[in-house]
């Protein structure tokens, strides 16, 4: 199934006709530039291209009020006096005698992404729309906004499709104000929304938008607000709050659709935002959510006013969904003092909601205030860097983000014969020329193993060349003896000069020492044998009580630890291994499978010993880029394995700053 793109130059046909400082960055050219970008990058020709339509007004009335839609029906017939007048009832927003006809075309585009990816039409999709959506109330235009198209598209998807959890996350840099009030009595709809916050001196000042507001009646603990009270955030601030706060939770709740407010605002060079995200962080956090729902993610544009890096952000959104691999995020300095003041807060506001969230020892018995005294002098970021001077959003200046190529060959796999090859695998074809290693192999590697496991090393070695030239993605090898395959492949990648590989060992087992102490090797193990020693920075032994078997601890290491670590090692393989036994279920497995495709341009190689046959499949499935099916609502994890985790985390953030989830208590 493929992507769907939503768009038509009707929506650039309305714009400003009268001077207004804090409406002049919303402009036509903003789709414009956003659809160009997507043609000159060949992405329009990928996608599945559908048809705007109108809403009509009992959709528009899912949210907004009778009187309010009789209202903006006037527009159309304005004199431009009129209009002025009209606008002046609402804040930050300007109304036009089209405007309203792309209202309607906004929302219809919402509902149509909605049916195609519901009716199985399209896996994914992008509306690129305007005017925006989250601003605006049931009865009040507001911030761009005349009809709040992803709040329809929620109420829409539940009405027709009886839809029965919708997560909504809103990356725009502005609270979506008006998608809170639409659901914040509703548990059936999850709204994560992160916004430029500075203790309530930033637009649009609400108290409504900080991290206490979690929601009311039935709906309390569905509503996540994420302030961010400095400007100058970056990649690792929006990873960090993704890792340590929303994906717990949102694997909790365990939604059927994701809807994105893909609001652009939030990247860097935007004259609202003033961060400083780079473009190819959209390409990630898409990624992560594609791991959700079965991937029946819908996107539908919100703010953005940087052009160039609207441009780029959308590129990077829409190459994601359709498939393409990550680009590495490169030097994640780690979460800033006041993200980490910002995620100890939420995380604290929403313990009593979500069990993901209740062993964190981490959180304060005290309620911390982020409305600290400003310090004086206290510009962006932290104090530390704030020594680089103030350059205003339009003069930033950052690299064009980095080309995405496709392997020719997706997924290539070592089967033994007599082994069935998953459809759309290729081979390695046994004829394949052992290549000279084979002797070293057998010198330096298999002193007295059999042919059969030489030739079967050999052919995995052809993998990992193979994905080091970008000929293939991904790899899958069916081997006799996992283990020592893995120490193998780990020192046959360390001979690299510049190789970092990612270890996942999921089960019981030995790791050879000397894979650990080179430091080009990264092993996270997750396990049920508790083990004497405390690991060491670079190798992290997950105990968890119940072993593999425990869904909701192995999640939990999966989002505070792995991901975490994965991002700050930037690895050049990911090298996942299943040991024999392991008692992880099928589903726990695709799902780190799919979310380990984040690192290293998804250059993953996935051994299984060959009692795991049935798990072939299942893997093969995941490797070609189909989402991994939902793990159901988690229950909480065992508090004796969350507090290890925490501590297991608390002792290694010294070294990878990106587990952090609290301020230091120094300073
Ligand atoms: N400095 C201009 C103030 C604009 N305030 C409204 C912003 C609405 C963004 C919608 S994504
Ligand atoms: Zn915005």
């Amino acid at each position: 199934m493929g992507t769907a793109l939503i768009y038509d130059e009707e929506m650039t046909k309305y714009k400003l006709l009268w001077v207004d400082p804090a409406c002049k960055i919303e402009v036509p050219e903003r789709l414009t530039v956003s659809h160009g970008a997507l043609v000159r990058n060949g992405l329009t020709d990928r996608c599945i291209c559908l048809p705007v339509r109108e809403a009509v007004d009992a959709e528009i009335l899912l949210v907004h009020s009778e009187e309010y839609l009789e209202a903006v029906k006037q527009t159309p017939h304005m004199t431009l006096e009129d209009l002025k007048e009209f606008t002046l009832q609402y804040g930050d927003v300007y109304f036009h005698p089209n405007i309203y006809h792309c209202a309607k075309l906004a929302v219809g585009s919402a509902l149509q992404l909605v049916d195609s990816v519901l009716m199985g039409k399209v896996k994914n999709g992008m509306a690129l729309v305007r005017p925006p959506g989250h601003h605006s109330m049931r009865s009040a235009a507001n911030g761009f906004c005349v009809f709040n198209n992803v709040a329809i598209a929620a109420q829409y998807a539940k009405q027709k499709y009886g839809v029965k959890r919708i997560l909504i996350v809103d990356w725009d840099i502005h609270h979506g104000q008006g998608v809170q009030y639409c659901f914040e009595d509703d548990p059936s709809v999850l709204y994560f929304s992160w916004h430029r916050y500075e203790h309530q001196k930033f637009w649009p000042n609400l108290k409504d938008s900080d991290y206490d507001i979690v929601g009311k009646g039935e709906g309390a603990g569905f509503n996540i607000n994420v302030p961010w009270n400095k400007v100058g955030m970056e990649n690792s601030d929006y990873l960090s709050v993704f890792c340590h706060l929303l994906l717990p939770i949102a694997y909790e709740f365990c939604p059927d659709l994701v809807l994105v407010c893909a609001g652009f605002d939030s990247a860097i060079g935007d004259p609202e935002g003033e961060m400083c995200a780079t473009p190819d962080i959209f390409a990630h956090l898409t990624y992560l959510l594609m791991n959700l729902a079965e991937g029946k993610l819908c996107a539908v544009l919100e703010g953005g006013y940087n052009l160039t890096s609207l441009a780029q952000s959308v590129c990077q959104t829409v190459q994601t969904l359709l498939g393409d691999p990550l680009p590495p995020l490169t030097n994640l300095t780690g979460p800033c003092r006041s993200t980490l003041e910002s995620l100890q807060c939420v995380r604290a506001a929403h313990r009593q909601h979500w069990s993901c969230l209740r062993h964190a020892v981490d959180l304060p018995t005290f309620e911390i205030s982020t409305k600290r005294i400003k310090l004086s002098g206290e510009g962006n970021k932290d104090e530390a860097e704030v020594g680089e001077e103030q350059k205003s959003p339009e003069e930033k200046i950052w690299p064009e983000p980095p080309k995405r190529i496709c392997p020719p060959v997706c997924s290539a796999v070592v089967l033994p014969d007599g082994v069935v090859c998953p459809d759309a695998c290729e081979r390695l074809s046994s004829s394949e020329d052992l290549g000279p290693h084979l002797l070293t192999l057998k010198n330096d590697f298999l002193k007295d193993a059999d042919d059969g496991a030489v030739t079967a090393l050999s052919r995995v070695f052809s993998l990992i060349d193979k994905m080091k030239n970008n000929e293939i993605r991904n790899g899958l090898a069916l081997v006799g003896d996992a283990a020592m395959t893995m120490t193998c492949v780990v020192q046959y990648v360390a001979a690299e000069v510049d190789s970092r590989v990612f270890l996942v060992c999921v089960g019981n087992g030995n790791i050879p020492s000397h894979v650990i102490e080179d430091g080009k090797t990264l092993v996270v193990q997750i396990k049920d044998e508790d083990t004497e020693e405390q690991g060491s920075k670079y190798y992290v032994p997950v105990c968890l009580k119940k072993g593999c078997t425990d869904t909701s601890g192995f999640a939990q290491a999966m989002f505070s630890l792995l991901l975490p670590l994965g991002y700050q090692y930037n690895p050049s393989l990911v090298l996942l291994v299943r040991m024999p036994g392991s008692g992880v279920c099928d589903i726990m497995w695709q799902q780190l499978t799919g979310l380990l495709q984040s690192f290293a341009h998804g250059h993953t190689l996935v051994l299984l010993q060959e009692d795991d046959k049935a798990c072939v499949g299942p893997t093969a499935s995941i490797l070609l880029g189909n989402p991994a099916p939902p793990l159901g609502q988690l229950p909480a994890s065992l508090k004796e394995d969350a507090e290890a985790v925490e501590r297991l985390r608390s002792r290694l953030q010294a070294d990878w700053n990106l587990l952090l989830t609290t301020a230091p208590e120094n300073g």
